[in-house]
C-alpha cells in the first residue's frame, strides 16, 4: 500500500485511478516505523471453531502519521497559532481511550464466517475496518457513532473506541447492550470480554446527570441517589453550589422531568419536511420513523430498537449550581466519570419567546447535513455538542437549520468579521429571517435586534474582549449576558478551547450549544476540552464519501521536493535557524518549481492560488514571476480589485495570499493550490487551506480533479513540518504523492534563476536581509486611515480585517512608528506588480472609452472636438 517516492516522469501520473491503494504515499515519520519496531505484520491463527485460514494484515501501513516520533529538528521552532495554541502534539480527544495504539488479535479466533463480516476489533478497542468487505458501509456508519475515525484511505480504515467517543454515542440514543451486541455481529472474531467489560463501565453513569438551564438558573439533575451522593459531597462541585439550595438541600421533581420523548418533528429542510407539510405524513409517523433510524444498523442484521432509557419512571432530585461556574462543574463531572449531558426540550420552553424562522421552501438540505442535524435532534430535544464537516460541505446551512429548528434567540460566533457578514447574508438567504430580527456584533456594527426573540451574530474577540469597552459595546454585553439563548452555535469551534474564548461559552445563559468545525484538530491538547465545554460529538462525515457524491471536489495531493542549490545549502548549514526559513523558502529550485506549475496549470484553464505565510518570499516570488499578491498590508480596495479580477478576468489565472486566504475566502473559480512556504507544523491550516480548493465550481465535471502541491526543500527542517502538517488530511483518505522531478522543467522558455550567477545574486539578497523577515505570521492589517499597525495578538488576519478596524486606535508603538517608518517595507508594493495591473487597467479602460482617439464613440469624438474649439478660441481670443 506504501511506497516510497520516486521520480515522477511528468504530472500525468496523476491520472491513475486516485482510490487504488498503490499510488498512496505514506509519509517518512510512518515509513520509518513500518517493519521496525512496530512488528509490520501479526498473525491471526483460527481457533479450534474458526475453520479458516491463517491471516497475515499489515498493520504498520495504516497507522497513523501522529503515532510514530519524528525527530525533531534541533533547531526547528514550533511558532504558537493564533488562539493561543500550543506546539505538542497531542489528542485530547482521546483521552480516556482503551488500548492505545495497534490491533493485537494473537489470542483470538475466527468466527467461521468472518469473511462476511468487515471488523477485526482486538480487546483493547481498537478497529480496523476491510472498507471492501460486506456489510462496510453500514458498519462504517455504525462505527462513526460509537468511535473515533483515526484513519480512512480507500480500502482499510482504523477507529478507536475511547471513553468520549462512547459517551458520544450515548448521547445519540445508543444503548450499551446494542453497542455491544453491533460490534460483536460485525467483529470476525468474538469481543474480549475485556472489551466488554470496558464499554459496559464506561458507558454505566452516562446521561444519568444532566445540567439543565431554568428560568436563568443552572441546576445538576440526576435521578440515582448515589449520583447525587457523589455529586454533593465531591468538593469542587460543593464549591459551585449556590448556597441558598446548599442549605436546602436538592429538590425532588417529578418523573415528567427526565421524559425522553422521540424526534416527532421532521427537520426542516429534508423530503420529510417537505411531505409533512403537503400533509402526507403525520407526527406519529415521524416520531416511529425515527424510532428505526436511530437503530443505526438494526436494519441490516436484525438488531431489535434501543431499549428506553430505563430512568424514566425514577423521581430526580437537583440542585442549583452557580452560572459563573459551569466550566468547573462541567470538568469536573468529566473529571469523576459523571458527564453532564446537556440537552434542551425547546418544544417546551414557554418561559423564552419563539423567534419566527424558517428555511425558504427553496432550501434543500444534503443527505450528510441531515444525519448531522438528526443526531442533534435524535430525541425530540436539542443535544449540545459538536459536528465535522469538511470544508466547503456547508456548515452554515446546518447552522441554520438548527436553529430554524429550535426556533428561539441564537447567538452564533465565528472567527472574523467577514464570517459575521457571510452568516449575516447566509441567513437572509436560506431563511425567512427579517433584517429587524438579525444584527451583527462587531467593532463596526452594534445594532440590537428589537423583536422580542431574534439572532445576534458576533465574532469570537469581540466577545472575549478584557477591559474597558466603548459606551454602546458594553451596552450590547449588558444585553447578551442579561438574557437566555435558546442556541449557541460557534463556528469553527476548534478555536474555542483557547484561553482567550473559552469565557465566550461561560459567559452567556445558553440552553443549546452547537459547534461546528472541519478540523477538530490542535497542535495543543485541549481539543479534549470541547467535550465538557460544548459537548460530545456528534456527527463526523468522511471527507472521501462527499468527494465521491460531488459534494466537495475530489483533490490530488502532492508534495514537490525541490533539492536546495549548493550555495544555498552551504549557507543553511551554516546560519541560524531564523535565516534558515527564508533560505529554504527561496531556494532557487523552489521558484523555478513554482513558476513551471503556474504555468503548467494555466495552460490547462486552471485558476490557481499560491500560498506563502512569509511574507517576504510572497512578495519576492510574486514580484519575480509577475502576479499579483495579497497580505495583511494590502489595502482593502486592492484587495477586492485583485480578488474581483481572479474571478472574472482570464488574464489573471493567479494570486499570491499570505495567510489572509486561509480561512474566510470563498473562490469556486480556485482549482489549483501551490503551498511554497507553511506555517510549520499545523495540520489544521493545510486542511484549510485545502478547503480552498474543495469548493472548485467545476466539481462535477466528469473527472475533475483539483490539485494541492506543496513545494518542499529537500533535506531541509520543512520535510519534517510537511509530513506533519499533512496528518490530519492522510487520515481523512487523501493520498500525498511525491514528485521529485518535474520533467520539461529544464527547458522551460523564461525560466528564472536559470544561471548561477543569479541564483548567487538571489542568495546575497537573502544573506543581506534582516533575520525579521523570516517571520511566517503576517502580523500586520491596515487600517480605515490606511496605515498599517501590528495585528492584536489572538486575532486572525482575514481578507478584510482592515475594514473591520475602527478609524482611530490607541496603541503603543516604537517611535519609527509614529514617522511611518514601519511601513516602509510595505511602501515597496506600490511599486508592485499589484500597481503595475491596476495603471494597465486603466490604461485600458481608457482604450476602451476611446482616450487614445483610436475605436471613439462618436459620442467621445463630438465632445473631444467641442472641448479642442473653446480651447482654440481661448488661446487666439476668437
Ligand atoms: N444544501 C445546500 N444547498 C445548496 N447550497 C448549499 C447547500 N449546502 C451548502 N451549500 C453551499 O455550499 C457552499 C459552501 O458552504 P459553506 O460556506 O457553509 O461551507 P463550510 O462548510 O462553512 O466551509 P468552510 O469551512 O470552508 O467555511 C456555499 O456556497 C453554500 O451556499
Amino acid at each position: 500500500m506504501s511506497r516510497s517516492p520516486s521520480p515522477a516522469s511528468s504530472l500525468d501520473f496523476f491520472e491513475s485511478d486516485p482510490s487504488s491503494g498503490e499510488e498512496e504515499y505514506v509519509p517518512r515519520r510512518r515509513q520509518r516505523k513500518v517493519g521496525a519496531a512496530a512488528g509490520g505484520s501479526k498473525k491471526v491463527s483460527g481457533g479450534p471453531n474458526a475453520g479458516g485460514p491463517k491471516i497475515k494484515i499489515n498493520l504498520a501501513a495504516i497507522r497513523r502519521a501522529q503515532d510514530v516520533a519524528g525527530a525533531h529538528p534541533a533547531d526547528g521552532p514550533v511558532e504558537e497559532e493564533d488562539y493561543g495554541v500550543g506546539d505538542d502534539d497531542d489528542e485530547g480527544y482521546f483521552d480516556g481511550m482503551i488500548g492505545k495504539r495497534g490491533v493485537d488479535l494473537s489470542n483470538q479466533s475466527l468466527k467461521s464466517d468472518h469473511a462476511l463480516r468487515p471488523l477485526w476489533v482486538d480487546d483493547t478497542g481498537n478497529i480496523i475496518v476491510e472498507a471492501f468487505a460486506p456489510f462496510a458501509k453500514q458498519a462504517q456508519d455504525f462505527l462513526v457513532a460509537i468511535a473515533e475515525p483515526v484513519s480512512r484511505p480507500s480500502l482499510i480504515h482504523e477507529y478507536r473506541i475511547t471513553k468520549p467517543s462512547l459517551h458520544s454515542a450515548m448521547s445519540i440514543g445508543l444503548e450499551t447492550k446494542v453497542i455491544i451486541e453491533v460490534l460483536s455481529r460485525l467483529s470476525k472474531t468474538p469481543l474480549s470480554p475485556r472489551l466488554t467489560g470496558r464499554i459496559e463501565e464506561w458507558t454505566a453513569s452516562f446521561g444519568k446527570v444532566r445540567l439543565v438551564l431554568k428560568n436563568n438558573r443552572y441546576f445538576l439533575e440526576t435521578s440515582v441517589p448515589e449520583f447525587l451522593q457523589t455529586l454533593m459531597t465531591d468538593e469542587v462541585i460543593r464549591d459551585c453550589r449556590v448556597t441558598a439550595e446548599a442549605e436546602a438541600g436538592p429538590t425532588v421533581f417529578g418523573a415528567e422531568q427526565t421524559a425522553r420523548p422521540r424526534r416527532d418533528y421532521a427537520i426542516p429542510g429534508t423530503e420529510e419536511a417537505r411531505r409533512a407539510e403537503r400533509g402526507e405524513i403525520e407526527a406519529g409517523a415521524i416520531g416511529q420513523r425515527n424510532r428505526d433510524n436511530d437503530d443505526l444498523i438494526g436494519a441490516v442484521i436484525g438488531i431489535g430498537e434501543a431499549d428506553e432509557m430505563d430512568d424514566e419512571d425514577d423521581a430526580v432530585h437537583s440542585f442549583e449550581v452557580a452560572g459563573e461556574r459551569m466550566e468547573d462543574v462541567r470538568r469536573r463531572c468529566k473529571d469523576i466519570d459523571l458527564p453532564a449531558l446537556e440537552e434542551y426540550d425547546f418544544r417546551n420552553d414557554v418561559q423564552n419567546p419563539n423567534l419566527d424562522i424558517q428555511l425558504k421552501p427553496m432550501t434543500v438540505i444534503r443527505p450528510y447535513q441531515e444525519m448531522s442535524l438528526a443526531k442533534m435532534f435524535g430525541n425530540g430535544r436539542a443535544r449540545s455538542g459538536v459536528i465535522v464537516l469538511p470544508c466547503g460541505a456547508g456548515k452554515t446551512l446546518v447552522g441554520i437549520t438548527a436553529a430554524c429548528t429550535i426556533k428561539k434567540s441564537a447567538l452564533v460566533l465565528c472567527t472574523s468579521a467577514v464570517s459575521v457578514a457571510q452568516w449575516k447574508q447566509q441567513f437572509l438567504h436560506f431563511s425567512n429571517i427579517s433584517e429587524r430580527q438579525i444584527c451583527a456584533f462587531t467593532q463596526g456594527e452594534k445594532e440590537m435586534f428589537t423583536t422580542p426573540a431574534g439572532i445576534v451574530i458576533s465574532t469570537y474577540s469581540m466577545i472575549a474582549k478584557t477591559g474597558k469597552r466603548a459606551h454602546d459595546a458594553e451596552k450590547m454585553m449588558q444585553f447578551l449576558r442579561s438574557r437566555e439563548w435558546g442556541f449557541l452555535l460557534l463556528d469553527e469551534v476548534h478555536v474555542a478551547p483557547a484561553d482567550m474564548f473559552r469565557k465566550c461559552i461561560n459567559n452567556f445563559k445558553v440552553h443549546a450549544k452547537l459547534g461546528l468545525t472541519a478540523t477538530l484538530v490542535r497542535e495543543d491538547d485541549r481539543i479534549g476540552d470541547l467535550g465538557y465545554l460544548i459537548g460530545p460529538k456528534l456527527y463526523e462525515a468522511n471527507w472521501m464519501d462527499l468527494a465521491k457524491n460531488g459534494h466537495i471536489a475530489t483533490v490530488q495531493c502532492a508534495e514537490v521536493w525541490c533539492p536546495m542549490t549548493p550555495q544555498f545549502y552551504r549557507e543553511y548549514l551554516r546560519k541560524s535557524s531564523r535565516k534558515r526559513i527564508l533560505l529554504h523558502a527561496m531556494n532557487p529550485n523552489k521558484v523555478q518549481a513554482a513558476q513551471f506549475l503556474i504555468n503548467y496549470h494555466e495552460s490547462r484553464g486552471d485558476k490557481v492560488i499560491v500560498f506563502s505565510d512569509n511574507v517576504y518570499a510572497l512578495e519576492a516570488y510574486a514580484k519575480k514571476l509577475g502576479k499579483s499578491f495579497i497580505h495583511g498590508g494590502t489595502p482593502e480596495g486592492e484587495r477586492l480589485r485583485i480578488l474581483s479580477r481572479f474571478q472574472h478576468d482570464p488574464q489573471l489565472n493567479t494570486i499570491f495570499l499570505s495567510k489572509v486566504g486561509d480561512t474566510s475566502i470563498d473562490l469556486p473559480e480556485a482549482t489549483c493550490l501551490i503551498q511554497i512556504s507553511s506555517h510549520f507544523g499545523s495540520r489544521r491550516q493545510e486542511a484549510q487551506r485545502l478547503g480552498r480548493i474543495l469548493r472548485a465550481k467545476r466539481r462535477n465535471d466528469e473527472g475533475f480533479n483539483a490539485f494541492f502541491y506543496s513545494l518542499v526543500s529537500k533535506d531541509t527542517q520543512e520535510m519534517y513540518y510537511s509530513s506533519k502538517r499533512q496528518g490530519f488530511l492522510i487520515d481523512q483518505g487523501y493520498a500525498f504523492k511525491v514528485i521529485t522531478e518535474l520533467h520539461g522543467l529544464e527547458s522551460m522558455p523564461n525560466l528564472v534563476f536559470k544561471t548561477i550567477s543569479e541564483q548567487i545574486s538571489l542568495l546575497e539578497d537573502v544573506l543581506n536581509t534582516s533575520d525579521d523577515k523570516a517571520e511566517t505570521a503576517d502580523h500586520y492589517m491596515r487600517l480605515n486611515n490606511g496605515k498599517l499597525m501590528k495585528r492584536p495578538a489572538g486575532t486572525q488576519p482575514t481578507l478584510s480585517t482592515a475594514g473591520s478596524m475602527p478609524a482611530v486606535q490607541r496603541f503603543t508603538a516604537p517611535l519609527e512608528h509614529l514617522s511611518g517608518g514601519q511601513n516602509l517595507s510595505y511602501r515597496e508594493q506600490n511599486k508592485s506588480i499589484n500597481k503595475e495591473l491596476a495603471r494597465d487597467e486603466r490604461q485600458n479602460k481608457r482604450d476602451r472609452v476611446g482616450g487614445n482617439g483610436k475605436d471613439q464613440h462618436n459620442l467621445f469624438k463630438k465632445r473631444k472636438q467641442e472641448m479642442d474649439a473653446i480651447k482654440k478660441q481661448r488661446a487666439t481670443g476668437v
